[in-house]
């Protein structure tokens, strides 16, 4: 394992660099941290080899899961891999500052224009300004303040309700241990919560709990359920836990013990949460489901005591307030003259009208105009116009508003990255699928396009000689060709309605 690379600042100061994705930055943070001991180095081609084999570095040392980073196979080019001062790669925060750099020792063609890299990295920089910046520690900040003996640890990924503080009561005072809460903070938030919001309502049990360690981890839920245990139990350990109170499958990979919990029910004869089993079936009731639980905030009920404790419950309810008080994007998406901007411009004066909502339309023209000056039709074009109109909507819907997007959206990658920048606000996404057929919105066609693209004076019109993938993953699907501009705006708002996002649907 090559650790401690150094190199002069002047070299760097020559080096490209590059914003890695954020699930990359987040492991990045855990090997330059330690928590990833004793992973030290990004995986050379090699090593990624070697641990699909047989779960270790090429050297021998065990590691059970891939840990990579792409860059652009073009940054590689600007790199002499066999001179060490000509191959170190900056890698840079999401707001470009320089957070580590990596000596490219080895890099391999992944996918279109993308290369993995792999060699040792070391840290750049000054540390951001975290949120709960204090929880922030190091492995080795925490193990130097364990006392001796066992630690219980925890990864408190969702908000700790009753049943689970039993469990790590139980936990902790059985094994007479110290207690390591881990809360993650990285990749997708956990219950619709943003990270700090999880952060607090985990503190909001803090009176619960044993005397506590209590850390944030920049952990990511993976994609693979089994990385993602053998990576908590890495983590885990280098946090200094002997025994992980598991969550899900339940592997160690040769790390801490892995404690599996008993499943708790709440017993109404004296109001203990205890082994199901020792419950009679009449006086047992079963902790509440992660569905329950959402359906309760979503409906604006508060959770019950016997359940969650009130401070939990409470800043629960701040972070996840009812649907009709919460952020969210309306997303139509349709062939141009499907009738999205109709529908759009009828929801929005329906909601002025009621004055519920705060609401921005992020009209198509006006995009294409402002923020999306200067792009055109290709595809690359069109996936940015998308993500720069899905992260607006985003922000938008992070301060409680309602946006509303009227795109034609062609392609599903983009719209499932704006759906996750929605979802990552703590904020709703709607899919309004507007299919109006090709032929309606061609018998339409308000702007000539489409009499222009058959004429063959315009090309990559959308439908004609340019795809549209249809979405698999509508919430609502609109097809006008039968319906008046009244109705359709009516079936938008009486879903709204249905699901809780306004109280009111009346078309203005
Ligand atoms: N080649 C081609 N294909 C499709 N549409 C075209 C094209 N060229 C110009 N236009 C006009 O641009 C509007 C679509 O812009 P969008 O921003 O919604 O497109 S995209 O989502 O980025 O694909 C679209 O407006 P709407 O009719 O409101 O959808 C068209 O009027
Ligand atoms: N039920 C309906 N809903 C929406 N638009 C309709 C409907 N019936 C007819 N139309 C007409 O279809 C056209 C849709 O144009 P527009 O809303 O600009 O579509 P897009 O934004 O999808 O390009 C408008 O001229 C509108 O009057």
């Amino acid at each position: 394992m090559s650790a401690g690379w150094v190199l002069p600042e002047g070299v760097l100061a020559q080096a490209p660099s590059y914003t890695p994705r954020p699930a990359e930055l987040a492991d990045l943070e855990l090997l330059l941290t330690g928590a990833f001991a004793p992973l030290t180095s990004l995986p050379t081609s090699t090593d990624l080899r070697s641990i699909s084999a047989h779960g270790t570095l090429a050297d021998g040392t065990p590691w059970p899961v891939p840990v990579t980073l792409e860059v652009p196979t073009e940054l590689i080019s600007q790199l002499e891999s066999d001179n060490p001062l000509r191959r170190a790669l900056i890698l840079t925060d999401t707001e470009g500052a320089p957070v580590a750099a990596v000596d490219v020792m080895d890099s391999w063609p992944t996918r279109d224009g993308m290369s993995g890299v792999g060699g040792p990295v070391r840290a750049m920089g000054e540390s951001p300004r975290w949120a709960f910046k204090a929880l922030r520690r190091t492995p080795q900040q925490v193990r130097d303040e364990l006392p001796p003996g066992r630690v219980v640890g925890v990864v408190a990924d969702q908000p700790l309700h009753r049943p689970q503080l039993a469990q790590i009561v139980h936990a902790t005072r059985t094994l007479q241990a110290h207690l390591v809460v881990m809360i993650p903070t990285a990749g997708p938030p956990a219950a619709g919560l943003s990270s700090e919001a999880l952060v607090r309502c985990v503190l909001a049990a803090d009176d619960r709990l044993p005397t506590a360690t209590v850390v944030t981890v920049p952990l990511r839920r993976r994609a693979n359920e089994i990385h993602d245990a053998l990576i908590r139990a890495r983590v885990a350990q280098s946090y200094g836990v002997t025994h992980l109170l598991a969550g899900g499958p339940t592997l160690s990979g040769g790390g801490p013990r892995v404690l599996v919990p008993r499943e708790l029910a709440y017993d109404s004869r004296d109001g203990q949460w205890r082994g199901r089993d020792d419950i009679p079936p009449r006086n047992q009731r079963a902790a509440l489901t992660a569905t329950e639980i959402d359906d309760l905030l979503d409906r604006g009920f508060p959770l019950p005591e016997w359940h969650t404790p009130p401070a939990v419950a409470k800043e629960l309810a701040r972070a996840r307030p009812p649907r009709r008080h919460r952020g969210v994007v309306l997303f139509f998406t349709g062939l141009s003259g499907s009738g999205k901007s109709t529908i759009a411009r009828g929801v929005a004066a329906s909601l002025r009208e009621t004055g519920e909502r705060s609401v921005t339309v992020l009209d198509g023209d006006i995009v294409r105009r402002n923020l999306s000056a200067g792009l055109g039709f290709s595809k690359a074009d069109r996936d940015r116009n998308i993500q720069r109109v899905g992260w607006v909507a985003a922000e938008i819907a992070k301060h409680r508003g309602m946006a509303i997007c009227c795109p034609i959206a062609p392609y599903a990658a983009p719209r499932t990255e704006a759906r996750a920048a929605a979802l990552a606000a703590g904020a709703g996404f709607l899919l309004v699928w507007v299919a109006t057929p090709l032929a309606v919105c061609e018998q339409r066609d308000r702007k000539g396009l489409y009499a222009k693209a058959r004429a063959g004076e315009l090309t990559g019109m959308t439908g004609v000689d340019d795809p549209y993938e249809e979405p698999a993953d509508a919430e609502l699907v609109v097809d006008t060709t039968k319906l008046s501009i009244d109705e359709a705006v009516g079936t938008v708002l009486g879903y709204l309605e249905e699901h809780g996002w306004i109280e009111t649907a009346r078309v203005a």
